[in-house]
């Protein structure tokens, strides 16, 4: 039965299963304005917040007076840590194992920091009496340097004054928050000692910012009659919030409904717990009304999760051709005044113990420590909540630099030091256990798509042109390999707050043969209402567009653990394939009864079960469907419904190998991007048109990151690009033409053989913009210069290196 004539095509086409490049769904309602999200809920008697926020970046809070903001008609309230404390809610503890602030409680330790929550019948009035707020400062010294925090009087966390153990283990100091080792120091250094070839660098991933469409919101509405408390929000994990919520304010889980509606963009940005969320619950409880809190365009660059500012210290040692013998890895991570790492508990730095890469490297250690800085607390968002993405810069560079140091191709090093593809299940030396890859293929695939040696062939040509004096522009060509690490997680090793990163999927077939299924996931724009479909269409022999997705709601939806660190598809869709197998294996039995033979007799067939060896004789999962409810069966419970909660074995490993290809104006610094190659392996490929956008989507914002956007600060601690004006935000016209392209490794634990794919074009593409930028100044001495690679760096490189003489 494995041949596909013309008639089981056409039923498996029908089916618009995996691998079918199916239209999403969700766009009908979103291009046409009938999206629902948090600004859009509209309550009776709805009240709205605002914050008044601080000016300062350090400075102790001396008064707060209300009175003219009282005063203003329509104004109901005013919320300071004063009226939060009585109920306990004045800090709040953070995914990372540390307290937070929800308002100023006697100082405030970043610029935009929550100081009072005036709560009104408008949001206008809202903003204008944040205005009327009168608060007295004292200004304290301010820190925004890491390696300065360390060795400063200045006791920044007066709250942990004298602790000297941390969420994470002994503090080295005031200003310190953890350190966290992996991997074998003695024989690393031991190794590097002894190298032939020892490259060293240091590098500063700058802090960036994801800046989602839509900023983070909440409404909260308590019906004090019956004791619920429901919750819109944008939030990436909403079973966790109920979970948080219940515990914060003693309301019983079950009185506690969260909803996360459509959301306009996570990127991380929308996992953590803000103290807007916390304020708009007190507010509803306190006015018996419903509060809605959303944020500014400001609001969201200046204090909600970062992503990055992590100062990163190298050595790599290598033979005297190449082959790569230890790794040694220090960072310096800025947390910002407060540690809201969205990790794993186990993982106070996240994954950045992945920073081995995609090479057999055999000796390797990393030591991380977190420092407390006055400026806004996260660090966990775009595109590699877990720090991948900074592991994959490091190591990506690293590469580069030794290449420059062994005067080799860059390409090729990469090559030789691959893990091969018969090491898989590989063990790195700083622990995880990669499950699937073929690197040597996907780089070979990549390399030859662009014509690698004809371009390298070409840069020598513009140089040598470049030095006769006939051309101003220089080519970089940019590489990258990634491994990610998606689909946190083993329960055995992954929590976030103690609970386990499992994920699940409930299905409820309908008597006439459609569906509806519902996750612990949500959606924010990655499809999900598609892709899920799809996979339970090519499990259940039902069409995907009779199956309806459902998510974000915690009264409907089973327990799981949200969206982010690309565990959607790894976690939960696992959970869907199996889920629909529960049911498969129902409809086998009730088909075996209807067609009066044993159920070892019949087998699925595509959207049915027929008679093995009388394909003639079947019954369709629509007329299964309509029995399950229609027929006593004996022995068989009527309905067709299944759950699964699935806790992954180990996480999935997608990679990736990028390529792009750059002509830089050394007298303006304006680099033109002429060609971006990327090839992806996420494993099985659920949705191609859907991966398709996650990697343009994902690249574009690689670029954005790599070639300008930054959230800088001054000595003072201000925020230097608060606003649009002054933060990047690519468009169209920046965004070259992607070429992307794809190899098929799948996942050997995963029930459908699929990885994560939403933060690999980011991980991956971020160091390749960068190496290009670096690759076009290497034949003129340059080894590494730190992002973002905006026009002005890029053209004082050009002049640090003599080419404007
Ligand atoms: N193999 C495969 C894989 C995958 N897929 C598809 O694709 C997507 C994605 O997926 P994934 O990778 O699994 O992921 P998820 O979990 O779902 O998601 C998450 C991600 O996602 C991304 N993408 C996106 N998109 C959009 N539109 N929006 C958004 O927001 C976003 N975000 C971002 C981020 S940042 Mo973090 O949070 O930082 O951690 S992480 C992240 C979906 O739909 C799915 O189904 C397919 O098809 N196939
Ligand atoms: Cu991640």
């Amino acid at each position: 039965m494995n041949d596909l004539s013309p008639e089981r095509q056409e039923r498996s086409a029908n089916l618009k299963g995996m691998g079918c490049s199916r239209k999403r769904v969700e766009d009908a309602r979103f291009t046409q304005g009938k999206g629902n999200y948090v600004d859009d809920i509209k309550l009776d008697g709805m009240l709205h917040g605002d914050f008044v926020r601080s000016p300062y970046a350090h400075a102790r809070v001396v008064s707060i007076n209300k009175d003219a903001a009282l005063a203003l008609p329509g104004v109901v309230a005013v919320l300071t840590a004063e009226d939060l404390a009585p109920l306990n809610l004045h800090w709040m503890p953070t995914l990372a194992g540390d307290k937070q602030m929800v308002l100023a409680d006697g100082k405030v330790l970043f610029q935009g920091q929550e100081v009072a929550f005036v709560v009104a019948s408008d949001r206008y009035v809202a903003a204008d009496a944040v205005e009327l707020v009168e608060v007295e400062y004292e200004e304290l010294p301010v820190i925004t340097d890491p390696f300065e925090s360390l060795k400063s009087d200045v006791v920044l966390r007066e709250d942990l004054a004298g602790q000297t153990e941390g969420a994470h283990g002994p503090r080295k100091h005031h200003n310190h928050i953890f350190t966290w080792e992996q991997g074998e120091e003695a024989a690393t250094n031991q190794v590097i000692d002894n190298a032939d070839i020892v490259a060293e660098e240091s590098m500063y991933y700058h802090r960036t910012h994801p800046c989602p469409l839509e900023t983070c919101g909440s409404v909260a509405s308590m019906d004090k009659v019956n004791g619920k408390l429901t919750l819109w929000g944008t939030f990436q994990a909403p079973h966790v919030v109920r979970t948080v919520a219940s515990l914060l304010s003693g309301i019983e889980e079950h009185n506690i409904r969260v909803i996360s509606p459509d959301i306009g963009g996570g990127f991380g940005n929308k996992v953590g717990v803000y103290p807007g969320y916390v304020c708009s619950i007190v507010a509803s409880i306190v006015t018996g009304v419903p509060v809605k809190w959303v944020e500014d365009r400001m609001e969201n660059l200046m204090s909600t999760a970062f992503a990055r500012d992590y100062h990163m210290t190298g050595k790599i040692a290598a033979t005297k051709d190449g082959k790569i013998t230890g790794l040694h890895c220090h960072v310096t991570a800025d947390h910002g005044g407060f540690d809201a790492c969205a990790d794993p508990t186990k993982f106070p730095a996240g994954f950045m113990n992945i920073c081995t890469g995609s090479y057999d490297i055999p000796t390797a250690y990393l030591a991380v420590d977190g420092v407390y800085t006055n400026k806004a607390p996260g660090g966990v968002s775009y595109r590699c909540s877990f720090r991948v993405t900074e592991a994959v810069y490091f190591i990506e560079r690293m590469i580069e630099v030794l290449a420059i140091k062994l005067d080799m191709d860059a390409a090729e090093l990469r090559r030789i030091n691959f893990i091969k593809k018969e090491q898989f299940p590989y063990t790195a030396a700083l622990g995880w256990e990669y499950d699937s890859g073929d690197y040597h293929t996907a780089w070979d695939k990549a390399l030859k798509s662009v014509d690698y040696e004809g371009l390298r062939k070409e840069q020598a040509e513009r140089v040598e042109a470049f030095k006769r004096g006939e051309t101003r522009t220089l080519m970089g060509i940019g590489l990258s390999f990634f491994t990610e690490i998606v689909g946190a997680g083993p329960v055995k090793n992954c929590d976030i707050l103690g609970m386990g990163m499992f994920d699940s999927c409930e299905i409820r077939i309908h008597p006439t043969g459609s569906a509806i299924a519902r996750l612990g996931t949500i959606s924010q724009g990655q499809g999900h209402a598609t892709t899920f479909a799809q996979i339970l269409a090519s499990e259940i022999g039902i069409s995907a567009d009779s199956i309806t997705i459902e998510e974000g709601d915690t009264d409907t939806a089973p327990y799981g653990l949200g969206t982010y660190g690309s565990r959607s598809t790894p976690v939960a869709g696992a959970a869907t394939a199996l889920a629909g197998r529960k049911i498969r294996a129902k409809a086998q039995m009730i088909a075996a009864y209807l067609l009066e033979v044993h159920d070892d007799d019949v087998e699925f067939d595509i959207d049915r079960f027929v008679v093995k060896g009388a394909p003639e004789k079947f019954k369709t999962m629509k007329e299964i469907a309509y029995a399950a409810y229609n027929q006593a069966i004996p022995g068989i419970e009527p309905g067709l419904e299944a759950v699964s909660y699935y806790d992954p074995p180990n996480m999935t490993y997608p990679f990736g190998a990028y390529v792009c290809v750059m002509d830089i104006d050394v007298d303006t610094g304006v680099p033109e991007i002429r060609r971006f190659y990327a090839l992806d392996d996420c494993g099985t490929r659920i949705n191609p048109m859907i991966i398709e956008g996650q990697v343009h989507g994902g690249l574009t914002e690689a670029l954005a990151v790599a070639l300008g956007q930054e959230i800088a600060y001054d000595e003072l601690g201000n925020v230097k690009t608060g606003t649009l004006m002054d933060f990047f935000l690519p468009t169209a016209w920046e965004v070259p033409n992607y070429e992307t392209d794809y190899t098929v490794t799948p996942s050997p634990h995963h029930p459908i053989g699929a990885k994560g794919v939403g933060e690999s074009p980011h991980v991956g593409g971020v160091p390749c913009f960068s190496n290009a930028i670096q690759d076009a100044f290497r034949p003129f001495g340059n080894t590494h210069t730190n992002m973002p690679h905006d026009h002005w760096r890029i053209w004082q490189t050009a002049n640090g290196l003599g080419l404007h003489d």
